[in-house]
């Protein structure tokens, strides 16, 4: 594959300004039925979001995606949040038992506005069926299925029914396929995302690799509807998980979902762990990313996000580990 390259060797170029105030750029960013204050959502993993997150990312207008690690309380949550005329967005695996589990929703008419199916290859019989599994049952329901890393993936995925695809395969910050299995998109994220896009008639959500805000919008150039975060939204006052101390400064845990310590076993491990600096709280970081994006949208020459998709940008360098350790 030719032109190969990943966030940190990428600038986009600028473009004659058209607002007084950056305040006047428009972030909000449209999933299905619903418009969302951000193209942002933080990953459906453990260490990242939980109840109390979700509600409160719905209740203000952010899109989200529940992890799928405790699936006896999904129903429930389901429930919960749809009295409260929140939005519903969960995950799910494809062994098995999943299949009752969307069954059972259907026969209690409990329709997740969005449904993920969140497993690490994506281009597979296993994906596909559950696709068309949920849209026999929930045909209302919102499916994003992944992850992939090529168009005939994206392709056999919409195809299926997916309504949109994500795209990542080992570019996570606590992502050890790449180094494990030797395959992945990991280094050439960006690329592979132009890649897919273009292949794509439907939205795509770019996910992992994300280290800076500025990637946000660099994702949105190369063809992102939506783009999936997973460590830049670690760490902080709300994130679940345990904290700890080292001299003096306060850490918090950060998980893969792959990782022994999600699994519980060492068993196809494809994930580690870190401890994350500890960041203050979840809207500080959600207002600074709507005003950086809010800048990038200034700088695209626009008063919308889709201005940005517009711009041409330059390649500056090359780099193979997207600035992460190994371990
Ligand atoms: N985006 C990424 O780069 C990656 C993300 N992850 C995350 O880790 C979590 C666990 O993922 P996953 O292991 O898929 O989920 P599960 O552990 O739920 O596995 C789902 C099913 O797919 C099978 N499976 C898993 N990987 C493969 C593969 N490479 N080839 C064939 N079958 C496979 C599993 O069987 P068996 O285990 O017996 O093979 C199991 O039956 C998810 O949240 C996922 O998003 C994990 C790795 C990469
Ligand atoms: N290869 C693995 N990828 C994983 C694992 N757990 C989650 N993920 C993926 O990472 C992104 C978040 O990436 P980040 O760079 O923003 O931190 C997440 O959405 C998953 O797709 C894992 O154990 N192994």
């Amino acid at each position: 594959m030719e032109n190969v390259f990943d966030y940190e060797d990428i600038q986009l170029i600028p473009a004659k300004c058209v607002v007084d105030s950056r305040s006047e750029c428009d972030t909000t960013a449209t999933l299905g039925n619903h418009t969302f204050r951000l193209p942002v959502v933080p990953a459906n993993m453990q260490t990242i979001i939980d109840e109390n997150i979700a509600t409160y990312l719905a209740e203000n207008n952010y899109f989200y995606v529940m992890h799928r690690f405790e699936p006896e309380t999904r129903e429930a949550f389901i429930k919960k949040m749809q009295e409260q005329n929140l939005i519903a967005s969960i995950s799910v695996g494809v062994k098995e038992e999943e299949y009752a589990f969307v069954e059972g929703l259907a026969s209690k008419a409990l329709i997740p506005e969005f449904i993920t199916i969140d497993i690490a290859h994506g281009h597979s019989n296993a994906v596909i069926r559950m696709i068309q599994h949920i849209k026999k049952h929930l045909p209302e329901s919102f499916v994003i299925a992944g992850n992939v890393g090529t168009p005939e993936a994206v392709r056999e995925l919409e195809n299926a029914g997916a309504d949109a695809t994500k795209v990542g395969i080992g570019p996570g910050k606590v992502c050890i396929t790449k180094i494990k299995t030797g395959f992945g998109t990991g280094g050439w994220q960006l690329a592979a995302l132009r890649w897919c896009a273009k292949a794509a008639s439907k939205p795509i959500i770019a996910d992992g690799g994300i280290r800076t805000h500025g990637d946000i919008a660099k994702s949105v150039r190369f063809g992102a509807s939506m783009v999936m975060i997973g460590s830049l939204f670690a760490g902080h006052e709300e994130s679940p998980g345990e904290t700890v101390e080292k001299d003096g400064k306060l850490y918090k845990e950060y998980f893969g979902s792959a990782s022994e310590f999600q699994k519980g076993e060492k068993r196809n491990v494809e994930g580690k762990k870190m401890f994350v600096e500890h960041k203050g709280s979840l809207q500080d970081t959600l207002t600074e990313m709507e005003q950086d994006l809010q800048s990038s949208i200034s700088y695209a020459g626009g008063t919308k996000l889709e201005a940005i998709r517009n711009v041409d940008y330059v390649v500056v360098k090359n780099s193979i580990f997207n600035g992460d350790k190994v371990y």
